[in-house]
């Protein structure tokens, strides 16, 4: 049977093919090459990159959870800063999408610091404690399905899984954008709210970040 060539296996290839193994950089510079020269993916991509690496930083997170891998883009931009110990777990629904990530992240040499984790975001985060042995996050990344923002930011609430000085850092919420997601967390008094504006990865539209400090 022909394995039909998908958009993320074309990305994984041109990785392979122009990144140095273990270099996290080469990585994240093969993947904003390609999607500037070649085909357009859904990355946060190089500017909103910045931005949210600069957050990461910042915040020197202990234990850290991405909703939406895709190609494992933001996760090896996040991992790649983490101190020694500090772990990342990563949720993905597609698995053709997580078997690409896989590779990507172990192409980076960053793999000993994430844990991809196959499945719906609404399934699994109730599961964190438990199953994953998480006390509580101390930054989250939302970048998948839109409608799923505010329902997942509910769940990680209610499951007390947000410490006093979190950070929930959401992409894209002026394109496609999260209106539910922004009309909750900028009128919760429970957040402390600042938007990055920034550009819809490799275009000039505006689109950002959305970066929200949980207060208890
Ligand atoms: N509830 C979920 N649980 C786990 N994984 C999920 C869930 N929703 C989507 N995903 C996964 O996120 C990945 C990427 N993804 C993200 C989106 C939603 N994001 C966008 O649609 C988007 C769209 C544009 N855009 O259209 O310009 C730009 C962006 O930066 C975006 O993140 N849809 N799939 C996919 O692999 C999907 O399986
Ligand atoms: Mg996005």
């Amino acid at each position: 049977l022909l394995t039909r060539s998908t958009r993320p296996k074309r990305l994984l290839r041109a990785v392979q093919k122009n990144a140095t193994r273990g270099d996290p950089l080469s990585v994240i510079s093969a993947i904003d090459h390609f999607c500037r020269h070649s085909e357009w993916a859904m990355n946060v991509g190089d500017e909103k990159g910045s931005i949210l690496d600069s957050v990461v930083s910042e915040l020197n997170p202990n234990t850290s959870l991405e909703l939406g891998t895709y190609c494992g883009y933001s996760t090896v931009r996040i991992a790649r800063l983490l101190p020694p110990g500090a772990r990342l777990i990563t949720l993905e629904f597609n698995p053709d999408y997580a078997a690409v990530a896989r590779q990507v992240i172990s192409w980076a040499g960053v793999q000993d610091k994430v844990e991809l984790v196959e499945g719906p975001s609404g399934d699994l985060i109730p599961q964190m404690k438990e199953r994953f042995g998480v006390e509580t996050f101390d930054f989250v990344f939302l970048d998948h399905w839109k409608d799923r923002y505010l329902p997942d930011t509910n769940l990680l609430e209610e499951c007390g899984l947000l410490r006093k000085g979190a950070v929930l850092l959401a992409d894209n919420v002026i394109c496609p954008g999260t209106p539910e997601y922004l009309a909750y967390i900028r009128n919760s008094p429970r957040y402390e709210s600042r938007y990055f504006q920034s550009h819809l990865e490799y275009t000039k539209v505006e689109d950002g970040l959305e970066k929200s400090v949980f207060l208890g």
